[in-house]
């Protein structure tokens, strides 16, 4: 089978819900705001800045890859900045053909100049509701939810709680943890998990990534969460010796039985070498097994890439068409974190139709 190009999956509506906002700014717009801040960068011109960002984060450790963060989180503490940031994000993730994105981004970073956690939350938030206005102008349709992640190696996880539920009914839909994972447990931030779940409120937990079943069995089974960011070392838990019968521990099979989502981030993986190769990455066995599976693109500027692009990777990689990409796309409405009936109506009338018509039927 002919791989589905990046041009032709751009046509078709797709769900995201593992993208960081501090991941994902346009290289030109790094280079204004530092310009206008003063913040030096590594690069003069916004070919040679996308071109660091990639090399940079490709250095086979979490740790370093997280480094190039510096460089966007600096020029993102105004909330002119902020504004600006979400707005194109929600317009680059529409023109790409995204119709559902959960954006997430750690408030406690962005308050160097003085803003206060509400202030930075209700600039995003803005940013993402004008940007998807804007894109609806253009012909586009998207909806962006806001995730508010803490950072595991910092303690201000229950302050970030707090504040993802007081802004809940105003474009926050969940909450996340992120950073790097060896040596900080999810159940540092216990406290905070517990108060969310009194709450009735959701979250993930970046868990599985570059540490693993441990992190993940703690995410679920002490912590709660409803989904897993990566959760890619799941397969450290299944034992593939006969390819005939691929038998699932305890901890997989419990993932697979309850149907929790992972935010699979196949280029992101390679990068921080979690895996070695697009074609050997778990997702092939992870969706063989059906487990459920979602595509995500974790950071677009440090990958230089897109969910057209993770798309077309996979097709090329696994031999994976429309009705697989469909699979993945209704799997991650399934699993996001708005009301029920309103996931509902994307996958009835947005995503199911669009399918139906490149699938032929
Ligand atoms: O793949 C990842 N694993 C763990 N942490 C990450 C990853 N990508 C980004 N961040 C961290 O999340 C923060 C908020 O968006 C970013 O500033 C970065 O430090
Ligand atoms: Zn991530």
């Amino acid at each position: 089978m002919v791989a589905l190009s990046e041009d032709e999956i751009r046509t078709a509506p797709k769900a995201l819900l593992h993208d960081h906002l501090d991941g994902g700014l346009r290289p030109a717009t790094v280079l204004e705001l530092a310009d206008e801040i003063g913040h030096p960068l590594p690069a003069a011109d916004a070919g040679s800045l996308a071109r660091w960002f990639a090399s940079a984060a490709d250095s086979g450790s979490l740790e370093r890859y997280l480094e190039t963060f510096a460089h966007t989180v600096g020029v993102m503490q105004t909330p002119a900045a902020l504004h600006r940031v979400a707005r194109e994000c929600a317009l680059d993730l529409a023109a790409d053909g995204v119709v559902y994105a959960e954006v997430r981004f750690a408030p406690e970073q962005h308050l160097e100049a003085g803003l206060t956690l509400d202030e930075v939350v209700e600039a995003v938030v803005a940013g993402f509701v004008d940007g998807a206005a804007e894109a609806a102008a253009q012909g586009y349709q998207i909806r962006v939810g806001t995730l508010l992640t803490a950072m595991r190696h910092a303690a201000r996880s229950m302050e970030i709680a707090e504040l993802a539920v007081r802004h809940r009914d105003a474009g926050v839909v969940g909450f996340d943890i992120a950073g790097a994972e060896a040596g900080y447990p999810p159940t540092r931030h216990l406290d905070a998990f517990e108060y969310l779940q009194r709450e009735n409120f959701h979250f993930t937990i970046h868990a599985g990534e570059a540490f693993g079943l441990p992190s993940i069995w703690q995410a679920l089974q002490w912590c709660g969460a409803d989904r897993l960011g990566h959760g890619v070392r799941i397969v450290d838990d299944l034992d593939l010796s006969d390819p005939d019968n691929p038998k699932l521990g305890r901890l997989s099979a419990y993932v697979r039985d309850k149907r929790i989502p992972l935010e699979l981030c196949p280029s992101s993986n390679v990068q921080t070498g979690a895996v070695a190769s697009i074609a050997e990455h778990p997702i092939g066995v992870l969706r063989d097994l059906r487990f459920r599976v979602t595509v995500n693109t974790d950071n677009r500027l440090m990958s230089r890439t897109s969910m057209s692009r993770e798309m077309a990777l996979l097709s090329e990689a696994f031999g994976w068409g429309w009705a697989d990409l469909q699979w993945f796309t209704i799997n991650a409405m399934k699993s996001s974190f708005i009301p029920f009936d309103e996931r509902l109506v994307l996958i009835n009338e947005v995503i199911k139709p669009a399918y139906a018509k490149v699938l032929g039927s």
